[in-house]
């Protein structure tokens, strides 16, 4: 068994004396190597195990004085190499890239139903990544990604919110008003019916509301990720969350922190991130940029995915607003589509000049009414034009059936 030098501290090792090569070889009769150094290079198949942060290739087996004095914590590890694609390496390499080729569709993810757009330049939404999502203040961030999230949630993604701006009635009723495409005020009788179709998602909130410690949100997201086998957490947002305190130098720090934070958690959990990130201020006349990120480049560094909604309107397109993908890591494209906000359901989904592209039935009476959806749960909303300001939705309730 080799190992694996897991956690390092900033200090090189090899400068503490007790880690240089002849410091070892005083303690141990065995030799140690650094790489870099005119002591030569390992010999070959001899017994070491090489620590990173220092370059120093150190016998296998140190006694225990040596080895409670490193600055790190090392942990075993049975496979520090993948080579090449060949077959029966420990990292099975070569399997899990087939398995990728082969499942081209499983690899894209879960693909939206409301926004095919955002399946042409995503592909999909996969579990791991970190998305970082901005817009003008105001322009409808936390709108567009409760449809964006609670699309996916339709769909089985067991979703978690953190909304740090907002509380979570407000929110709640955003996302009902998405889910049941349409305004409930005004038929209050059918409430029950939606509340509990809206109850039966795999959806969580967090109980926070303003200022908390990146330690506690990761915490609480390990947690509903081991309880309810969270795939997708969303932060709204980020600035919230970190509350004012910090004076603006220590507060980009502290961002890049909790960034970085958000970043391992995506991976280590399998868990997809989606960060809602305000923008610095610019001219209202410019468009974003992923450099429009407040904050170092952090950010947008450690995202696999950047969404950017832009608060005005495509020259090529309707809508008063547009999604642009300004960085995408996985497969796809970079890209933009436009949005059409509907006031009356709180969506972003199908702009009006879109809805030529359904396919549309004149049924016995002269009704115009879409090709029956998959009856999927959640599928794409059909969009009748015999209703005035609501779309009829396949998560209509079934008014035939009694309400729990
Ligand atoms: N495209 C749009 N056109 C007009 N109004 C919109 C649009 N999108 C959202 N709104 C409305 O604007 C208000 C603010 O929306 P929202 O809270 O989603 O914006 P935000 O960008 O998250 O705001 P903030 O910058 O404060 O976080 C809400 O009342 C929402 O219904």
């Amino acid at each position: 068994m080799c190992w694996m030098v897991l956690k390092t501290n900033q200090t090189s090792a090899s400068h503490q004396s007790h880690l240089s090569p002849a410091c070892i070889h005083v303690h141990t009769w065995k030799n140690a190597y650094q790489l870099g150094c005119r002591a030569p290079p390992p010999p070959p198949g001899a017994f070491l195990r090489f620590i990173p942060s220092s370059g120093l290739w150190v016998p296998s087996q140190l006694p225990p004085p040596i080895l409670s004095s490193l600055p790190v914590v090392p942990a075993p590890c049975d496979d520090l190499f993948d080579k090449s694609l060949a077959t029966g390496q420990p990292g099975k390499l070569r399997e899990e890239v087939l398995g990728e080729l082969s499942n081209v569709e499983q690899a894209a993810g879960v693909r939206w139903s409301r926004f095919p757009d955002l399946n042409r330049l995503l592909k999909g939404h996969r579990k791991g990544e970190l998305t970082v999502f901005t817009g003008p203040t105001g322009s409808g961030k936390t709108t567009f990604i409760s449809e964006y999230a609670l699309d996916l949630c339709t769909q089985g993604v067991n979703t978690l919110w953190g909304s740090f701006e907002i509380s979570n009635v407000r929110l709640a009723r955003v996302m009902l008003t998405q889910f049941a495409v349409g305004r409930l005020e005004e038929q209050l009788d059918k409430y029950d019916e939606w509340a509990d179709r809206f109850e039966d998602l795999p959806l969580y909130f967090m109980t926070f509301h303003g200022q908390q410690s990146i330690r506690t949100v990761i915490d609480t997201m390990q947690h509903a990720v081991y309880v309810y086998d969270i795939c997708h957490v969303v932060i709204d947002n980020l600035q919230f969350m970190m509350g004012h305190e910090q004076l603006s130098t220590d507060r980009i720090a502290a961002q890049d922190y909790i960034v970085g934070a958000f970043r391992k958690f995506a991976t280590d959990s399998s868990c997809h991130v989606t960060l809602v990130i305000h923008p610095r201020k610019e001219d209202d006349d410019k468009e974003l940029q992923t450099a429009s990120i407040f904050g170092s480049a952090k950010a947008s560094q450690e995202a696999d995915n950047v969404l950017i909604l832009q608060d005005r309107k495509l020259v090529t397109g309707p809508g008063k607003r547009y999604l642009q993908v300004s960085k995408n890591r996985f497969d796809g494209d970079v890209g933009v589509f436009p949005l059409e906000f509907n006031k009356s359901s709180l969506t972003f989904s199908i702009p009006p000049k879109s809805k030529a592209r359904l396919k549309k039935i004149k049924d016995d009476n002269g009704l115009v009414a879409k090709k029956p959806s998959s009856g999927k749960k959640g599928a794409m909303p059909q969009i009748s034009e015999t209703c005035s300001n609501q779309a009829r939705n396949p998560n209509q309730p079934d008014l035939s059936k009694p309400s729990r």
